[in-house]
């Protein structure tokens, strides 16, 4: 018997962020390895004109749940969804779903966050520092609480180039800030902004690293461990491979490579893709939400889930892995051939923006005008191209998480619980696993039927035909203009021409000879 998956039995698990991508992850392993766990509160916010249980019946009915279903019949009567908004006083939780909460929860993840690199301080803010320190807050007066998981990210530190598995300071104090920011214009909070963030990207990674601060301030006599995965990829084994639902991370710049958008990328060659599948940092996850609650350790204990140490897995690699992979099941509809180039210096990467991105978006779209449709290249086009600049900053660089508490962890592990909930990224085929990630998302994410493969190969060759076409009619148009104005040019011509001829005939005469 697993031990993990005993310790979650009979337990009130409350979940926040349950709708987002590890959220999911999440409540699916603990359904499938604990059925038998009493209830999971779901802490939602109603959306796009959908009600919390209209939300919650969809997620339910998706593939991902699927085996979790035939596990535990009853799924729908495990989850208790409760409206809350977390940017809202006291996370917008009303009095009786509160009062529920408090008397019954055993164990919290706190998993909502915003994830988007270019938020504004202040929503930023909200989220994931006042949200986590009125979390907090409840969760100090929780009645049966033995243990508080807190997921923070890889990058928290990424201004470091060593990261150690301790909660580093941040030069303003998250108190301090909040308060400013209660008065301060947001014109104001805009101004300042680099100048908090310092020589961090974004404010998520700054607001992240707060947020750790105010978990570390604000702990009390909680029994507290913080979760740092670096960049979170589709499913690895479980509950089947290459699930994926969203276009964080590397997933929007694979669908732009698969779909002949993305033509060249600048990528320091010796980068490291510090990815990890998200069944593994959830298995990490429930490993350490158990060994916490059983072991109390006296201070807060970080556990980074990152694979570079480990596992390494260049950029550059992995991309030609994903092109690789496109070129046997293609996506549908591709604007162009997939193939892409890495370039390592701004100059050529300005130059192939220009050539490889821009220019055909512009082309295409004077097509469109042609036939009497809506341009719309280009500026997806340059929607890419923002996208590539804001990841820029993470495929460039390489980091050194230190991973003591993930391999102490590994080492209490019964056999059954190594294999149950496996987090060693050694095991990982990063062929394989990039294989069926791509294959995750033309099925999961772009929702592609597998059968569709033969027409979007024969769709392949037809824009490879139209390519060589497009180079032949370049090519005598530069002719026509350039080389038959130019004397010089057509000696040059000239002289290439008859090389060509020499070199064949050499070539013949001597295979006459041989035979
Ligand atoms: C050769 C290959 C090489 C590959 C090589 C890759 C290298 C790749 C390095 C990555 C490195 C990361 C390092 C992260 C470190 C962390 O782990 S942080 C956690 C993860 N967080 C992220 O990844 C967030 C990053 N993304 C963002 O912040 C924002 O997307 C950006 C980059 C600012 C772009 O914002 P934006 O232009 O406003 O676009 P966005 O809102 O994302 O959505 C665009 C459209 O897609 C739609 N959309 C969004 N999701 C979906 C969906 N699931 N289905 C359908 N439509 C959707 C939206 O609705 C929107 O449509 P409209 O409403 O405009 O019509
Ligand atoms: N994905 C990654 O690569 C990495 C993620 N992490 C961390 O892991 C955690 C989970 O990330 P991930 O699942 O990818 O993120 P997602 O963006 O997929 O999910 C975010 C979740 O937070 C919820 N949320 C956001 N705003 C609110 C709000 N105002 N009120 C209530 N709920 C809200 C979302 O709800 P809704 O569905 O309503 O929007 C969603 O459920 C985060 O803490 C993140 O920082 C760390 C490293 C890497």
């Amino acid at each position: 018997m697993s031990v993990i998956a005993a310790f979650y039995g009979g337990k009130s698990i409350l979940i926040t962020g349950a709708t987002g991508f590890m959220g999911k992850v999440l409540m699916e392993k603990l359904l499938r390895t604990s059925p038998d766990l009493k209830v999971i509160y779901i802490l939602v916010r109603p959306k796009a004109g959908q009600s919390l249980q209209q939300r919650v019946s969809q997620m339910m009915n998706c593939k991902l749940f699927e085996k979790a279903k035939e596990i535990c019949p009853n799924i729908f009567e495990k989850i208790r969804p409760i409206y809350s908004d977390l940017t809202k006083p006291d996370l917008g939780i009303s009095k009786e779903d509160l009062e529920e909460l408090l008397t019954h929860t055993n164990i919290i993840f706190h998993c909502a966050a915003t994830v988007r690199f270019d938020d504004p301080l202040r929503h930023a803010l909200q989220l994931n520092v006042i949200a986590t320190q009125q979390l907090l807050f409840m969760a100090s007066q929780m009645l049966k609480l033995e243990v508080f998981i807190h997921f923070s990210t890889a990058y928290s530190n990424c201004n470091l180039k060593h990261i150690d598995e301790v909660i580093y300071p941040c030069s303003v104090e998250p108190k301090k800030l909040i308060d400013s920011v209660e008065w301060l214009d947001d014109s104001i909070i805009e101004e300042i902004t680099p100048k908090l963030i310092e020589n961090r990207p974004n404010t998520y990674t700054y607001t992240k690293a707060l947020g750790e601060m105010v978990v570390y301030q604000e702990r009390g006599n909680l029994n507290i461990a913080i979760i740092r995965p670096s960049i979170v990829g589709a499913s690895w084994q479980e509950p089947f491979p290459g699930w994926v639902d969203n276009l964080n991370g590397p997933n929007g710049l694979i669908i732009a490579a698969g779909k002949g958008f993305l033509h060249s990328l600048k990528a320091t060659p010796k980068a490291v893709a510090d990815v990890v599948p998200v069944d593994l940092v959830i298995n990490l996850t429930l490993a350490v939400g158990w060994h916490t609650a059983v072991h109390r350790p006296k201070s807060i204990l970080i556990y980074h889930c990152t694979s570079g140490s480990l596992n390494p897995c260049l950029w550059t690699d992995l991309g030609f892995q994903v092109l690789a992979t496109f070129e046997k099941a293609p996506l549908e509809k591709a604007f162009r051939r997939p193939n892409a180039d890495f370039t390592t210096n701004n100059f050529s990467t300005y130059l192939w923006n220009t050539i490889s991105h821009m220019a055909p978006a512009v082309m295409y779209d004077f097509y469109l005008r042609l036939t009497g449709r809506k341009p719309r290249m280009a500026k997806l086009m340059n929607r890419m191209l923002k996208t590539i600049s804001m990841l820029d900053y993470f495929i460039n660089r390489s980091w050194e998480w230190s991973s003591r508490n993930t391999e102490m962890l590994m080492s209490q592990l019964s056999n059954e619980d190594q294999k149950l909930f496996d987090f060693d990224v050694r095991h990982l085929n990063w062929l394989e696993y990039t294989e069926n990630y791509c294959l995750g998302i033309k099925k999961y994410l772009l929702k592609e039927d597998m059968a569709g493969i033969p027409a979007a190969k024969r769709h392949l060759r037809m824009l490879r035909n139209i390519h060589y076409l497009f180079n032949t009619v370049l090519f005598l148009i530069i002719w026509r203009f350039f080389i038959a104005r130019s004397q010089m040019a057509r000696n040059v011509w000239y002289f290439v021409v008859s090389l060509c001829y020499k070199f064949l005939s050499y070539f013949r005469a001597s295979s006459t000879f041989r035979h």
